[in-house]
């Protein structure tokens, strides 16, 4: 278990102070707590055997006697009190240090690890995991800390009085290893176990109550639920196999340590018989021997909190070595006043690197431009997109931002100057205007608003109880589609970035939303150079060049007139949203040929 501290060495480091002056005061509990049974043995050996202590008289003697040990005993609770909220505090502190510093590790790790992990998993780590590690710490510095102190200094003074006695009294350490050694072991597994199914537990119920809509529409609950109790029911089974081992390894250093103590009674009360021994020292030892199991029954009775911790410390720090595996680089700089240029070369692309999703891709957008992905479905438009700002690396080419590959630039100077509209917008929870400010912090509250009413958010932010300063539920499910992508427009705008990467929304609109985001829309594309992966005639139509992308590659090039004139994936696609284009415009009513 000091491994635990050990491997947390860093985030204990700033405690130091603490660490100090809590690891002086268990000193000096020990120390009180080793002559607490002092006075006893004074007051056995010489007052009621009669024999003198020095100059004192009986009265004074049994007063000092009394007097020392109260005043011992007060002195021991109090240097433990304040041993105990030096150390404790300390595991306090600790658990908020660390609880945060994980989460900023977990912010900062790259999506391609995101997407392999269970969010309920990873809040797991951070709330349950984080809380094992500290009840652990708590346990270590303010439970097992003094305990093995005084078991030291009870063992010193037991060698220097007698050592036949204190051999006798460490017989029962073996057994008591063996056994502690042997369940902490299979505690430790079954807490982890229950850890892992817990993760399991909590990440199928986050994923279904954040589908719920889902869920209902297709009458998935009783399945949802019939996984959930599966995943539940292993968690239990994990559980109640840890508790029946935490419950058998008490009962177990019971039984050793009173066998133990009877010996030493036995053996004890023999010598006192034949006269070898003071009948005082016998008591003082069976004091010592009481103390002398304390540490080893608290070790006990903290396996439970130990191996929790153990298995919590594992799965923390597992996370925190992963390495991101997007991240600045050492000769990373900062790219300042970006034009506008941005340029995809050669480039090859797989979310797994065995699998390219992009091959070869090469396309250039000039400062100003409005440039439009097209193509079918699935086909990588949308990983273009990701690319620019680097949300992953390429396998290999290039991507350029004014002629500078992004790799060779600090991530925060490109995403500052770089916008994302995805498709579907998210919210966070917050009010309108925290949505809004979420990439721009800094901007005014007149900045804000003015956004969003260029975003055509004031359109339906009257209607709300507080207007802008309404609370949205999270991922913004309170909101229409079209009011969320509008207000995910007005956070672009506010930022103000010379490069807008935009995946327009495919469906979900009505007609007039549609209009209002789309009016929303141009207003964020103008004077920026825009990528847009396009799914509306009109948007192809306003592109200065559309790149056509199917499966993975660049396979045609040009403006809409062009494109549309030559044979190919884009003509069958133009034509199929002229078709619905206008198969959707309200048709004229049909005039009655006036009778003849
Ligand atoms: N995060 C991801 N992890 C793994 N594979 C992904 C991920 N995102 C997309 N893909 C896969 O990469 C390929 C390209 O997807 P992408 O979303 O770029 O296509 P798209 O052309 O934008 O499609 P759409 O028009 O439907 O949005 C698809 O096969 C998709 O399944």
């Amino acid at each position: 278990m000091f491994s635990v501290l050990w491997r947390f060495r860093a985030t204990l480091a700033p405690h130091r102070r603490e660490l100090t002056v809590g690891g002086l005061l268990v000193l000096a509990g020990a120390g009180l707590a080793l002559a607490l049974p002092w006075p006893l043995k004074i007051v056995v050996d010489h007052l009621l055997q009669d024999r003198p202590f020095g100059p004192l008289s009986g009265g004074v003697l049994l007063g000092a006697c009394i007097a020392a040990m109260c005043g011992l005993a007060a002195l021991g609770a109090l240097t433990t009190y304040l041993a105990e909220r030096a150390l404790a505090g300390v595991g306090e502190r600790m658990l908020a240090d660390l609880r945060t510093a994980t989460f900023a590790h977990l912010q900062r790790l790259s999506l391609d690890y995101h997407q392999t992990q269970r969010v309920g998993d990873l809040g797991n780590r951070l709330t349950n995991d984080v809380n094992t590690i500290q009840s652990l710490l708590v346990a270590v510095l303010s439970v097992l800390l003094p305990n093995a102190t005084l078991l030291v200094g009870i063992l010193v003074i037991s060698v220097l009085i007698d050592p036949f006695f204190a051999l006798l009294s460490v017989l029962v350490v073996p057994p008591l290893y063996l056994v502690l050694v042997r369940y902490r072991r299979i505690i430790k597994s079954w807490a982890a176990t229950a850890r892992r199914e817990e993760g399991r537990v909590a990440s199928h119920a986050s994923e279904v109550l954040s589908a719920i809509r889902l869920v209902k529409s297709h009458s998935g609950e009783g399945r949802s639920e019939r996984r959930f109790r599966s995943f539940s029911d292993a968690r239990l089974a994990a559980g109640l196999q840890r508790v029946d081992f935490a419950a058998r390894l008490p009962a177990a250093v019971d039984v050793i340590v009173h066998t133990g103590r009877a010996v030493v009674l036995l053996v004890g009360t023999l010598r006192v018989l034949d006269g070898s021994m003071e009948l005082g020292l016998l008591l003082v030892f069976l004091a010592y021997n009481e103390k002398l199991y304390q540490p080893v029954k608290q070790l006990a009775k903290l396996q439970t909190t130990i191996s929790k911790g153990q298995a919590g410390a594992d799965r923390v720090l597992e996370v925190l070595a992963v390495e991101a595996a997007v991240r600045d680089a050492p000769h990373a700089r900062p790219l300042h006043h970006l034009r506008g240029h941005v340029a995809l070369r050669g480039v090859t692309f797989g979310y797994d690197p065995d699998r390219p999703v992009l091959h070869d891709v090469t396309l250039t957008a000039q400062p100003g431009q409005l440039i439009a992905l097209a193509g079918p479905t699935g086909a990588g438009k949308s990983t273009v997109g990701g690319l620019i700002p680097r949300l992953y690396d390429v396998q290999s080419g290039t991507v350029t931002l004014d002629g500078h590959d992004v790799r060779d630039l600090t991530l925060d100077s490109v995403r500052d100057q770089v916008s994302l509209v995805p498709q579907d917008a998210v919210l966070m929870s917050g009010t309108i205007l925290d949505n809004i400010a979420f990439g721009a912090p800094h901007a005014t509250r007149e900045q804000l608003v003015e956004a969003a009413k260029a975003a055509y958010v004031d359109e339906f932010v009257d209607r709300l109880p507080d207007g802008y300063d309404t609370e949205v539920h999270e991922r913004g499910g309170s909101l229409s589609g079209g009011q969320r992508q509008r207000i995910a427009i007005a956070r672009a705008l506010v930022r103000d970035t010379p490069v807008v990467i935009l995946d327009e929304p495919t469906s979900g609109l009505d007609a007039v939303s549609e209009a209002l985001v789309m009016k929303g829309l141009e207003r964020l594309t103008a004077g920026r150079t825009v990528i847009v992966v396009a799914h509306r005639l009109s948007t192809l139509r306003r592109a200065d060049r559309i790149y056509v992308i199917d499966r993975g590659r660049v396979v045609d090039a040009g403006t809409h007139a062009e494109l549309a004139a030559r044979p190919g994936v884009f003509r069958d696609m133009n034509l199929l949203l002229s078709y619905q284009a206008t198969a959707t415009r309200p048709s004229p009513r049909p005039r009655l040929k006036a009778a003849g």
